[in-house]
Parts: structure tokens; sequence; C-alpha cells
């Protein structure tokens, strides 16, 4: 799985009003791979995957898909590439087979009935194949622009918020899919505000903001790196402040100081945990209730996202 099929170098975009969406990034995806690019509204997700697949032109940088440069070798470039869009883009009055058929031959290829099949069928589409886009509900159309983007075989999927306002089951079925494709060797590339989607689905979280690149790695190991873990004393008695004598573990008072606050490394064979409950205990300062909690990538996001703005 270290074989790189996709990389950029460089890769900035300055749009014509001025605006840079996108500055110098680097970034390499291996095949096989589900990687999770995270971002808040406007961090230059869509410019990225638009980049990548032809549609925006880059001001700076080179791309290369497959062995292919993305700029001087286009066609070959692009037909390695499966794009899910965020907005709906087919014709309405037309049939779904007819529309998934129609993109495969896009690419040259012939109309391959059995895969195309597979494909429908593997999205819950086989029974509505003849029905005309307009018929379908909201979710089914989603996952005909799915049946689009696979219609000729890529390598890699780029799937722009791909779960954006669907439900619950679509959302399951969405991620399951993601799996089986995976399984087949699919690159997946998906670019989501939901941390939930990244923690449950990627391999890697590359994390952007305003247009930079502010780190790509492993997701357990980001997720152990930057994990913290927190334990919450409400206390009997408020206190003024953190109490002397308590220097070696990192204590906070909140709550107006009816919550002492530590925060450790739960991947740490001593957590500090029994030591501090004990040290409380000598020093005759009560507790009537104690919680922890874990830090979500969620949090560390927020934290990433906070601290370099
Ligand atoms: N054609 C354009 N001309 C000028 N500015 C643009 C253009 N397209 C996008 N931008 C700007 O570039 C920035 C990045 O936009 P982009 O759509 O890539 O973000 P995003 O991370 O995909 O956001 P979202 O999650 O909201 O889809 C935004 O500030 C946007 O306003």
């Amino acid at each position: 799985m270290t074989e790189p099929i996709l990389t950029l170098s460089g890769v900035s975009k300055t749009y014509k009003g001025g605006f840079t969406a996108l500055h110098g990034v680097d970034l390499s995806i291996n095949k096989g791979e589900i990687f999770a690019l995270l971002g808040p509204n406007g961090a230059g997700k869509t410019t990225l995957i638009s980049i990548v697949c032809g549609i925006v032109t880059p001001s700076t940088g080179t791309i290369r898909v497959g062995g292919h440069d993305a700029l001087a070798d286009y066609k070959a470039a692009r037909s390695l590439i499966g794009l899910v869009p965020q907005e709906l883009s087919v014709d309405m009055f037309e049939t779904v087979l007819a529309t998934v058929t129609f993109s495969r031959r896009l690419f040259g290829r012939s109309g391959h009935n059995a895969y195309i099949e597979q494909v429908l069928r593997d999205l819950s589409l086989w029974d509505k194949r003849d029905n005309k886009i307009m018929e379908l509900s909201g979710g089914m159309k989603r996952r005909v622009l799915i049946a689009k983007a696979l219609a000729h075989e890529p390598e890699i999927l780029f799937l722009d918020e791909p779960t954006a306002g669907v439900d619950v089951a679509l959302r399951r079925d969405m991620w399951k899919l993601v799996h089986s494709l995976r399984e087949r060797g699919t690159t997946i590339i998906l670019t989501t505000h939901y941390i939930e989607e990244a923690e449950e689905m990627a391999d890697r979280v590359g994390v952007i903001n305003k247009g930079r690149l502010l780190l790509v790695d492993d997701k357990t190991a980001l997720m152990q790196k930057l994990g913290k873990r927190e334990l919450d004393l409400t206390l009997v008695d408020a206190l003024d402040a953190v109490p002397a004598g308590f220097e070696q573990w990192q204590l906070s008072l909140e709550n107006d100081g009816r919550t002492l606050r530590y925060v450790f490394d739960a991947t740490q064979e001593d957590t500090g945990i029994p030591s501090l409950l004990r040290a409380l205990g000598d020093r005759h300062i009560a507790f009537k209730d104690l919680e922890t909690s874990k830090s979500s990538l969620e949090d560390i996001f927020v934290d990433l996202v906070e601290e370099r703005a």
C-alpha cells in the first residue's frame, strides 16, 4: 500500500479575482487507501479536487495521476479518476441505466453490461434502472452520481462531501460501498466536514484550512498522538486555585472552581490517576463525582484549525 497513485507537488491556485484558495499543497496518496480530507467551509477542498480532475487549472505545481501528468496527459490521467460531485449534474429526463452507460462510453469504454449491472446492484439502483432520474428520491439521485462516477471503472474515486444532507441509512450504505470498493483495490479520497465520517472510514487524514494542508497522518496515529483524555472531578467545596503540591499533575480549575480537571495521556501505562486520587484524599479535598472523556478527532481538528487560524 505504499505506491503513490496520486502526487501533488507545490500546487497553488489563485482565482481570477486574486483570491488564493490553495497555497503550495504537497500530497501523496497511496494506491488502495482511503484518504479523508477534512476542512471547514471554504478551506479549498473542492478546489483541490477540481484541479486533480482537470476542471480547474492550477496556478503553480504539478499533479501526477498513475504516472501521467494531469495537465500534459490530461485524458490518460482523467480516465483513472471517478468524481462524485457535491451537486447533481445529470439529465433529469434520462433513465438511470442510460445515464450510467453514457458516462462509461464517454471514456471510450464499451457497454459492459455485467459491470454496470453490478454497480447498479451494489447501489440498490438495479430495480430503478428504467426510471427517469426525476422520478427518484434525493438519496437515490446521490446513488446515481456514484454509479456514474464508477461507470468507467476508475482506479481513484473522489467523493466530495458524500453524505452532506443524506439520511442515516444512506450514509451507512455509502460507508459500506466505500469499504467494498477499497477491497477491490480502488483508492478513495473523500472530503468531509463530518469528523465522524473520517473517523469511521479513513486510513489517513489530511487537515486543510485556508488553502494550506496543515497535516497528513495515519488516522489512528493522529488520534493517539493528539488525543488527550480528561478526568473531571466535581468537588464538594469549590476551590479558588489549584492547591500547591499538585504540580506533578496537569490540573486546572473549571466551572467556577467546582470542577478539578486533570488532562492525562491515556496511552501511558501509569495515567497518574490513582496517585492523584490518593493525594486529594490525603489533603481532604473531597469530590462527589468523577467523569473521564476522550478527545475525538473533532476536538483535535478544532484545536488544530484554531491554533493555526
Ligand atoms: N471560481 C472561483 N472564483 C473565486 N474564488 C473561488 C472560486 N471557487 C472557489 N473560490 C474560493 O476559494 C475558497 C475555497 O473554496 P472551495 O470550494 O475549494 O472550498 P471547500 O473547502 O470545498 O468548501 P466547502 O466545504 O464549503 O465546499 C473559498 O473562499 C471560495 O470562495
